[in-house]
């Protein structure tokens, strides 16, 4: 089985206008609420792909609710733990001349709530996939990442981690089966700038030598470099299209990558083309990618 872990879900209020204007009442052009979270975004286009995963995190209030019923409604399992103090957070996703997101604070999350998640997780069998993704509340400790990664060690869980800096350096050393930085997340790990797939190489396997198992780098439009634990480089340029929405392109890879390597029996280079197909569909249409619009990329890919 498949789960996903969002310590902060949200309902991502995706709007647009033609232009901001700071001070005063700005009209809107489109309003969407869409559900959000990195992780929940990982079981909902794990589920357009047509795998089940079981969505788990915390939420609260109205917006908890509200939340858990989207969710749901894209045919995704949950077992979200209730929150009694706070709420689900609501992260603006406003697009004018130039994007700008507003992301929330979220519920307060006590040491019993915690406790609640662990339980769920140590249900985990070998074999799991567990996605763990995205920022921690202020409320949470820190180290929850590495309190989970190594409260699971040694059980044959594969564990993908998608987050930022110290999060993710910190779990190197439990040895996650898959790590996926952007360019830019990677290149503040090591104080650089890398702007092409060949600069993104050395220190892609820089930061596995820490411990990650294998290492997805994405970039955006630019496209993606992977490394595998067995030493093989893949990159490949980007499909081509219209930007739509990015939001959640990174989630949407790891989801098409995790679908890859299972549909192909664990071939990674399949896996990573999966994972940019998937990212890019999503980029590309106003919800979240489809496997019909996954197909049709990886087949112009291969063109
Ligand atoms: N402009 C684009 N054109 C084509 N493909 C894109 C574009 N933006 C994103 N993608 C696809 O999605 C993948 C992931 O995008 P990106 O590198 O922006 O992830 P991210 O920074 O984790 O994104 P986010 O945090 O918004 O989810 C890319 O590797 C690419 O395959
Ligand atoms: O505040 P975090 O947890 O870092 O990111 C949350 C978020 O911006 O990430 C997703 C896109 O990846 C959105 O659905 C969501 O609003």
């Amino acid at each position: 089985m498949i789960y996903t872990v969002t310590f902060n879900p949200a309902l991502d209020y995706v709007i647009r206008l033609d232009k901001l204007v700071p001070g005063t009442i700005n009209r809107l052009t489109y309003e969407n609420v869409m559900p959000g979270g990195k992780g929940i975004n990982v079981s909902i286009v794990l589920k357009n792909l047509d795998h089940d995963s079981c969505a788990l995190g915390f939420i609260a209030n109205f917006t908890g609710d509200a939340l858990a019923s989207l969710v749901s409604a894209h045919g995704c399992k949950t077992d979200f733990i209730r929150s009694q103090q706070g709420m689900t957070r609501i992260n603006v996703k406003l697009k004018a001349e130039e994007e700008t997101e507003l992301n929330g604070i979220g519920p307060q999350i006590s040491p019993d709530e915690i406790e609640q998640l662990f339980a769920k997780l140590d249900r985990l069998v070998a074999d799991d996939m567990l996605v763990i993704s995205g920022s921690v509340p202020k409320t949470l400790p820190s180290d929850m990442y590495e309190q989970i990664m190594s409260r699971l060690a040694g059980r044959g869980i594969r564990i993908v981690v998608d987050a930022e800096l110290d999060l993710l350096l910190n779990v190197l050393q439990y040895h996650p089966f898959l790590i996926k930085p952007n360019n830019h997340e990677l290149g503040a790990i090591f104080d650089v700038e890398l702007k092409t797939r060949e600069e993104v190489i050395p220190y892609a396997k820089k930061l596995q030598a820490r411990g990650a198992r294998n290492i997805l780098v994405s970039m955006a439009g630019e496209g993606a470099v992977f490394v595998s634990e067995n030493g093989e480089v893949y990159t490949s340029v980007a499909p081509k299209g219209t930007v739509v929405n990015s939001v959640g392109a990174g989630d949407s890879m790891v989801a098409g990558f995790i679908a890859g390597w299972i549909e192909s029996g664990r071939d990674m280079q399949h896996a990573f083309k999966m994972g940019i197909c998937t990212g890019s569909a999503s980029a590309f249409s106003a919800d979240f990618a489809t496997r019909n619009e996954v197909q049709a990329l990886l087949a112009s890919l291969a063109e």
